[in-house]
């Protein structure tokens, strides 16, 4: 049993070979990816002293610099309020999140400018842990720091949503703004991992995921530790489909427990909830098997458990009678299913795939006038529903993920 107060620190890690510049291999993908291509690789393989730029210092970007910091890299956060800036300085507290946690003295907080070229170009790691919505402003601004394309900083993606107005998953918010090089470069973390917790160093899995394997390798050596296991996978699209949809299924097994029902409808709420993500998943392109790992099933059961969970707690609070608005107005920080619900009714309907529980979640939170009443006819149509086969996946030509990676040229 790990002790929560050790210190671990990572000092020396093997390096990885950068052996592998192209994809994984084919037989972990749904759609497989040809050899030929060549894949874009980061300047080098941060050491133990890397210099690392996160964006965000919300929750998870502060908790993640911390478990970097704790580690004795140089790490900079930014944030783009000024007060939390100098406090965060002169007293190593975050004044807004994780108010507890005295963070390391490895970290520096900047701002609320955006760090200039300069700055980035020195950095060995991106960190963005923006949320979905407010990504695509701030890439479009780091973008034209990122100008060598052959010497990108390792990029690491942890955000959990579809942007609303476009449907589009954080791979393409990349490559609309810096480009498929960089997207294909880019790496994504997600699975069951609450900040908080993280900071306490309780142990924590999640998947780190890649087109590009040298890029997901190089992500788990940096994060591993003692205390958080990385598990590597080559399907991105898989994984943010999985982290943006588990937050939809969070917000229906709060609004379960808010409406006082109890253990057996939250167990069918996250086994239903499955079933319908890997049928999502599976028609969008992905891999069915991406659902059964730490960023589906694994945040799908934390997240729906958990009063911890933002999503969970917005559910909770709809189902015992308060408003939408009401509750995002004293939330204190964000809850991605919120807007995500929009992106996936607006993804299954173009999919033609069933997926009931999701489609309740959106019209509670948008045809809800009165969210109590609509919240207890949601689940008295759910369980109306004729009876069907329990286990059932769509056939698949590819969805949408093919033409995402046609996009990033990763299939003709
Ligand atoms: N908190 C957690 O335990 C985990 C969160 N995530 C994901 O990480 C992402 C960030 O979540 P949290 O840090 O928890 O959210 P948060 O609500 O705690 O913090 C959000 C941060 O984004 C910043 N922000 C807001 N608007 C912005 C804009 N227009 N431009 C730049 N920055 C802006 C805020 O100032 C704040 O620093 C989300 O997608 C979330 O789903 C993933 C895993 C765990
Ligand atoms: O994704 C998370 C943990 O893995 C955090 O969930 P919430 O955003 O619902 O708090």
């Amino acid at each position: 049993m790990l002790s929560p107060t050790r210190v671990h620190r990572l000092r020396s890690r093997s390096p990885l070979s950068l052996r592998s510049r192209r994809s994984f291999s084919n037989a972990s993908h749904h759609l497989p990816l040809p050899f030929r291509f060549t894949m874009p690789t980061s300047k080098a393989q941060p050491d133990a002293n890397s210099k690392v730029l996160i964006l965000g210092a919300g929750n998870f970007g502060s908790c993640l610099a911390e478990h970097l910091g704790d580690s004795d890299h140089r790490v900079f956060l930014w944030s783009r309020e000024e007060p939390l800036v100098k406090h965060f300085n002169l007293h190593h507290k975050n004044l807004k999140y994780l108010l507890e946690h005295d963070f390391s003295k490895n970290i520096t907080a900047v701002g609320p400018e955006l760090p200039d070229g300069e700055f980035v170009n020195e950095m060995d790691v991106l960190l963005f842990a923006i949320p979905t919505q407010f990504l695509r402003e701030n890439l479009k601004i780091l973008n034209r720091s990122l100008n060598d394309k052959a010497k990108l900083p390792l990029l690491i993606f942890v955000n959990k949503g579809i942007e609303i107005g476009t449907d589009a998953l954080t791979l393409e918010i990349i490559a609309d703004t810096c480009g498929a090089d960089v997207a294909k470069a880019a790496t994504f973390i997600s699975g069951p991992s609450f900040a908080k917790e993280i900071v306490r160093r309780r142990p924590t899995s999640v998947s780190v995921v890649s087109y590009t394997e040298a890029e997901a390798n190089k992500t788990a050596a940096l994060f591993h530790q003692p205390h958080f296991r990385c598990y590597t996978g080559s399907d991105p699209i898989g994984v943010e489909l999985a982290g943006a949809l588990k937050n939809v299924y969070a917000i229906a097994a709060g609004m379960s427990d808010g409406l006082g029902y109890e253990n057996n409808t939250r167990a069918m709420i996250i086994t239903r909830g499955l079933a319908e993500m890997t049928c999502i998943g599976t028609a969008y392109g992905a891999s069915p098997l991406t659902f059964l790992g730490l960023a589906g099933v694994g945040d799908l059961f934390l997240t729906c458990s958990s009063s911890s969970s933002r999503n969970y707690t917005v559910g909770y609070r709809l189902g015992q009678g308060e408003s939408l608005k009401a509750i995002i107005s004293t939330l204190g920080s964000v809850a991605e299913g919120v807007t995500t619900a929009n992106g996936v009714k607006r993804i299954i309907d173009k999919l033609g795939v069933k997926a009931p529980i999701a489609e309740q979640v959106y019209e509670v939170l948008y045809n809800g006038a009165r969210f109590y009443k609509r919240a207890q006819t949601a689940v008295q149509e759910l369980m109306d529903l004729p009876p069907s086969r329990e286990l059932e996946l769509p056939p698949t030509a590819g969805g949408p993920a093919r033409e995402l990676m046609e996009k990033l040229g990763l299939v003709d």
